[in-house]
């Protein structure tokens, strides 16, 4: 399916299957509403797959790779050739997300979408659109077309993962700098001041946040990207991950499959969904409040609530894997606790 199609196939939860799991779930052994967050995230599964019981066999989690050229302005407290470095890592499983994916029993499936060299090793997912994006405070990250082809990339592992019956998605990402573009993608969409939106990502100096947000400022008066537009966002201060997950979430929304957002990278991506089909917002499920600021104003501009607070600020999938362990759980209490008849525990409100 290409991004049109895939557009177009996105429909809104199935509001009968949400009906059906509340009033199932207001009949077990508790008071109503009592278990919260797991109460709602059972509700929004059963609205996603049109299932008022549903079941998770297969999680699967995506990590794109890419790099980007605003980091030649000194913007992250690393250097590019890390990304490279972290993709290996990825590889021998010895990330933070192999540890936590591996808790959650979800496989891992890296995606060179866009790294700066050449990478060829055995279990990476060669799918590079371009050698790294252009630096954005000089000329338009990518061309619209990448950033379709790097959707499309997204929408396509998805749905072969689909054809194999995974029903699980979480999304992360690994690229230096690319908190860069993801500050000056929510800015562009929410017109949220600098302050709100630019954070030390990896570990900047107050200095070099001060740097940081000038170059975004000044690039988004260059650009002018069109807020009314995600592609045009996208291409103009953009990544190619960012752009991968971006393809990883309306491929879940239009085939009914839950996807996990992650940290502040995976929001924007997640913003950049949301313009592009305001209905793919109710096929995500969030997961934990980054330390990194412009997360907050993702959340608002999505209305959606992280139940993870965990001081979290590395990405790569991370918090989304964590997530995994709460949605089971939400499951699991749907089809194992007793209802009151079953029990034969009173259900009278006095
Ligand atoms: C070793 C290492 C592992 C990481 N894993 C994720 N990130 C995170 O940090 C980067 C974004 O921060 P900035 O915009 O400041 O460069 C991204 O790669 C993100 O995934 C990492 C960063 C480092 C250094
Ligand atoms: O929240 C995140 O995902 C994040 C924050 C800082 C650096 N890298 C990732």
């Amino acid at each position: 399916m290409n991004l049109e199609n895939v557009l177009e196939s996105i429909k809104p939860l199935d509001k009968h299957s949400m009906d059906l799991c509340k009033t199932h779930l207001d009949s077990l052994t508790k008071p109503i509403g009592s278990l919260g967050v797991l109460e709602d995230l059972a509700i929004q599964i059963s609205g996603i797959t049109m299932n008022s019981k549903p079941i998770i066999k297969q999680k699967q989690a995506f990590v794109f790779a890419a790099d980007h050229g605003i980091t030649e302005e000194g913007v992250s407290a690393f250097p590019q050739e890390v990304t490279k470095q972290m993709v290996l890592n990825f590889i021998n499983g010895g990330a933070a997300i192999n540890v936590l994916a591996r808790k959650a029993q979800t496989p891992v499936t890296v995606v060179d979408i866009g790294v700066n060299g050449d990478l060829i090793i055995e279990g990476l997912v060669q799918c590079k659109v371009a050698h790294g994006t252009k630096n954005f405070s000089k000329e338009p990250a990518m061309t619209r077309e990448q950033a379709i082809l790097a959707i499309e990339t997204g929408i396509l592992l998805t749905t072969e993962a689909i054809n194999r019956g995974v029903d699980l998605f979480i999304i992360g990402e690994m690229g230096i700098g690319n908190t860069t573009s993801s500050s000056a993608i929510v800015t562009a969409l929410t017109n949220a001041p600098l302050e709100d939106t630019v954070g030390c990502g990896t570990g900047i100096s107050t200095d070099s946040l001060q740097i940081k947000r000038s170059i975004i400022k000044t690039s988004l008066e260059k650009h002018k990207p069109n807020a009314n537009d995600g592609l045009d966002v996208l291409s103009k201060i953009g990544g190619l991950e960012i752009a991968g997950m971006v393809g990883v979430i309306l491929a879940c929304a239009a085939n009914r499959r839950p996807v996990i957002l992650d940290g502040f990278i995976s929001g924007a991506a997640a913003l950049i969904a949301q313009s592009l089909s305001p209905l793919s917002v109710s096929y995500m499920i969030p997961s934990h409040s980054s330390v990194e600021p412009g997360h907050r104003v993702i959340y608002q501009k999505l209305t959606l609530h992280p139940f993870l607070h965990m001081n979290m600020r590395l990405g790569e999938g991370t918090g989304a894997a964590l997530a995994i362990h709460v949605i089971e759980s939400s499951l699991q209490i749907l089809h194992e606790m007793a209802t009151f008849a079953d029990a034969g525990v009173s259900n009278k409100n006095l």
